[in-house]
């Protein structure tokens, strides 16, 4: 029996954390970032987990668990020090049909949470199956070497002409080839050197005649508060210009 991955949208969900030590600490810092509403329920707290509170960023509240908490949340991550209280946790949230993480004990858990590696739109995860978490977290830092910033250019860049290729190339077969060549080609490999200029030559000649794509300036850009590189310009065929 192997795990399903899947990538959850937590917006604006309810989630629970119990404890409120280092592990917990690092849960709710990688939640914080999915818009989740979070509440954490320990007696005590961690400076940062203080701070994020005083902030508004999380609910907390000062207390033991018990079982009541758990009612109407999508989902619970047991992280207390004593693995009765979580055990209790995972019992209280099976008989709810909830999704839940315990800490200390992976195989009462139903699911686990991998090693991440984010770029903009780009996730990688890594789970060892909860044989080794150090093991996931050293391939995590190898991975973060190799997946910089230019991922982050180029799948905003994928993103806005995805739409106008589907709308402007009717055969199924074209678009694919095209979405490949430009997966495969070396464009982010110039954009890693630099050169996103002969990154926009390569693209540029993939894509269909109408759509082009070149370098955003610092004209194009003065409000823009996310720091697309690119911008793509529609060209009129010939024959549809006057
Ligand atoms: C990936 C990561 C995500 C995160 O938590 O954010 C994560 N643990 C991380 C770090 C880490 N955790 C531990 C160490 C010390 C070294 C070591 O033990 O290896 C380190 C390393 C460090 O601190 O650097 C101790 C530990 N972990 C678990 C137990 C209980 C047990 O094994 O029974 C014990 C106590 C064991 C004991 O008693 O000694 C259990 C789990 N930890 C998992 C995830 C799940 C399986 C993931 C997988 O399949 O790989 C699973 C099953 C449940 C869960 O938490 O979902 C994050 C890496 C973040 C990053 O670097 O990117
Ligand atoms: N999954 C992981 O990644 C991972 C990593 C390291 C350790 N662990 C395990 O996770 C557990 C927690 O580790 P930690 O370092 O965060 O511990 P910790 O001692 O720093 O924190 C424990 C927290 O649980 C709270 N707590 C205790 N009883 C409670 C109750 N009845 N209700 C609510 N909150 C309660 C405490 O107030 C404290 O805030 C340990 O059992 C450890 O073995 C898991």
């Amino acid at each position: 029996m192997s795990h399903y991955p899947i990538a959850l949208n937590l917006d604006n969900k309810s989630i629970l954390v119990v404890g409120g030590g280092t592990v917990a600490e690092r849960k709710v810092g990688a939640l914080l970032e999915t818009g989740a509403d979070i509440t954490v329920v320990s007696p005590e707290l961690t400076p940062k987990l203080e701070e994020q509170k005083d902030q508004d960023l999380i609910s907390c509240e000062r207390k033991n668990y018990q079982t009541a908490d758990i009612e109407d949340e999508f989902l619970v991550i047991g992280a207390t020090n004593s693995p009765d209280v979580n055990k209790q946790i995972a019992e209280d949230a099976f008989a709810r049909n909830l999704l839940v993480n315990i800490v200390d004990q992976p195989e009462i858990s139903n699911f686990n949470v991998p090693a991440v590696v984010r770029e903009g739109a780009l996730c990688l995860s890594i789970s060892t199956g909860g044989k080794s978490p150090a093991l996931s977290g050293r391939i995590r830092r190898e991975l973060e070497e190799g997946f910089g910033v230019e991922y982050d250019h180029f799948l905003e860049l994928m993103g806005d002409l995805r739409g106008k290729i589907i709308a402007k190339v009717n055969k199924e077969r074209v678009r694919k080839q095209i979405f490949k060549d430009l997966a495969y080609s070396k464009a982010i490999k110039y954009m890693q050197e630099g050169s996103y200029q002969q990154a926009i030559e390569i693209i540029n000649n993939i894509l269909p005649s109408e759509i082009k794509v070149a370098l955003l300036d610092d004209q194009d850009d003065q409000d823009d508060q996310d720091d697309d590189k690119f911008k793509i310009i529609e060209v009129k065929e010939a024959n549809n210009e006057e």
